[in-house]
């Protein structure tokens, strides 16, 4: 089965994207984690962007915060999906600078952006994405939902008990 790479634009950012990592392997899906920066270590960058494909990724989740370069410079350079997480982090203007940085890509060049800190939304996408071709991961997926959707039921069972 083919793998999930989850990048981030600093170790500060860990705290959040730890729920995608985590959401992964609950689904039994391998997940190589790192720290790659566009700002900071741009040939880092370049060299994990133009191989992962070949590296046996099928999708790629890159969370960042403040002036969020790093997802669309990954979607720039690498022909996965990828999954763009805006983080809050502590300078940054409420998560609005991470979320628009992330999310106002240019034509041609996408990623698939979820809510400010919405990582573990990010690790079901993947999930999601192998499981359109892996019956595996699907059936789990399939079971995932059934699971929310018995949490509904129970709950509304009890605010009438
Ligand atoms: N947005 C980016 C990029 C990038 O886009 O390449 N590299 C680091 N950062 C972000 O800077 C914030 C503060 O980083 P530090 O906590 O290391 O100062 C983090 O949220 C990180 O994602």
């Amino acid at each position: 089965m083919k793998k999930v790479a989850v990048v981030m634009g600093s170790t500060s950012d860990l705290p959040v994207m730890q729920e995608a990592i985590d959401i992964l392997k609950g689904f039994d899906i391998e997940v190589d984690v790192d720290i790659v920066s566009a700002h900071r270590t741009p040939e880092k960058l370049f060299t994990f962007s133009k191989n992962a494909h070949t590296n046996g990724y099928a999708v790629i989740i890159a969370g960042a915060g403040g002036a969020a370069h790093l997802p669309g410079m990954v979607a720039s350079m690498s022909p996965l999906p990828v999954i763009g997480v805006p983080v809050k982090s502590s300078n940054s203007i409420d998560g609005w600078d991470s979320i628009l940085s992330i999310l106002q890509m240019p034509g041609g060049v996408p990623v698939a952006t979820v809510a400010l800190n919405g990582a573990k939304n990010a690790g079901i996408l993947a999930a999601q994405i192998i499981g359109s071709s892996d019956k595996c991961v699907m059936d789990k997926i399939v079971l995932y939902k059934e699971g929310l959707k018995q949490k509904v039921i129970e709950g509304a069972k009890s605010v009438n008990s």
